[in-house]
């Protein structure tokens, strides 16, 4: 049965046609802003805040929010990293929204999109992304490799997402520290933070950063994924349907050890 993903690949396959029709972008120098720095000092769960308008699972969440004024907020309001929905046909984004988040904030920025190519990677780059995001369930091994040696090697810190056990022991053949755990299922679109619990240990044991991903609402999601062994958490939609998205933010950040011992 065709996932969403599977639709999904199946465009950027044509979008990185065109991408690599149009002028090769200039190289742009831009300052080093790392999220790993951040969470090596981390004593609170670090926030990666989305912009979101909308989704497969969701459709609309909120179509006419401006990104600037809405990550502004995020980052005012203690966020750690802001994502940004690039992807057009399905999330209604654009390099456009990353670009504008650029100029407003100094904070890292993840590129979220469905990276197959690397003429992606310039895309986000040049767009001021400081991470990408590599799906290990869209990427066979080797892709998966040279995709991430590529973002390195440009300057770009990476997250790897998983939803499953085999996806894991794919991205745990790098050596990349920053795996994020996604608790929804993109064949049935649920969400369940146990997906977070089951595949925690073993990413905490070989000494990575987890971030569980999607599904989080609410300040008891984020010390059960907490005290699974997440270090930060991707929350969209809760923060692009409330509002006031930075009491919502603000009410997630919960301090690491008293949450862990609880
Ligand atoms: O959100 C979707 O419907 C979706 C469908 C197919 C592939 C990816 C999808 N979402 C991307 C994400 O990973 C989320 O935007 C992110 O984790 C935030 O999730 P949430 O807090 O639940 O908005």
């Amino acid at each position: 049965m065709e996932t969403i993903l599977d639709r999904i690949i199946a465009e950027k396959q044509k979008e990185v046609l065109i991408l690599k029709d149009l002028p090769v972008l200039k190289e742009v120098d831009r300052k080093h802003v790392s999220f790993i720095q951040k969470l090596q000092q981390a004593e609170e769960v670090k926030i990666i805040a989305e912009f979101k308008r909308a989704s497969p699972s969701k459709g609309a969440i909120n179509l006419d929010c401006d990104p600037s004024e809405q990550t502004l907020q995020y980052v005012q309001a203690g966020a750690d990293a802001v994502s940004v929905l690039t992807d057009r046909t399905f999330f209604k984004g654009d390099f456009r929204d990353l670009e504008e988040v650029r100029k407003a904030i100094t904070a890292p920025i993840l590129c979220k999109d469905f990276i197959i190519d690397p003429i992606q990677i310039d895309y986000a780059k040049h767009a001021g992304a400081n991470l990408i995001l590599l799906i290990a369930a869209a990427l066979d091994l080797e892709t998966l490799h040279s995709l991430y040696h590529y973002a390195t090697s440009k300057g770009l810190e990476v997250l790897m997402e998983v939803h499953n056990e085999a996806e894991l022991e794919k991205v745990l053949t790098t050596d990349n520290v920053l795996i994020g755990v996604n608790n929804r299922n993109l064949k049935t679109f649920e969400v369940d933070l146990a997906t977070t619990e089951r595949l925690a240990s073993k990413i905490v044991e070989s000494n990575r950063y987890l971030i569980s991903e999607s599904g989080i609402a609410t300040t008891e999601d984020v010390r059960r994924v907490v005290a699974a062994g997440a270090s930060g958490i991707l929350v969209g939609e809760t923060f692009m349907r409330h509002e006031k998205p930075e009491e919502a933010l603000r009410a997630m950040k919960l301090p690491l050890r008293r949450v862990a011992s609880n």
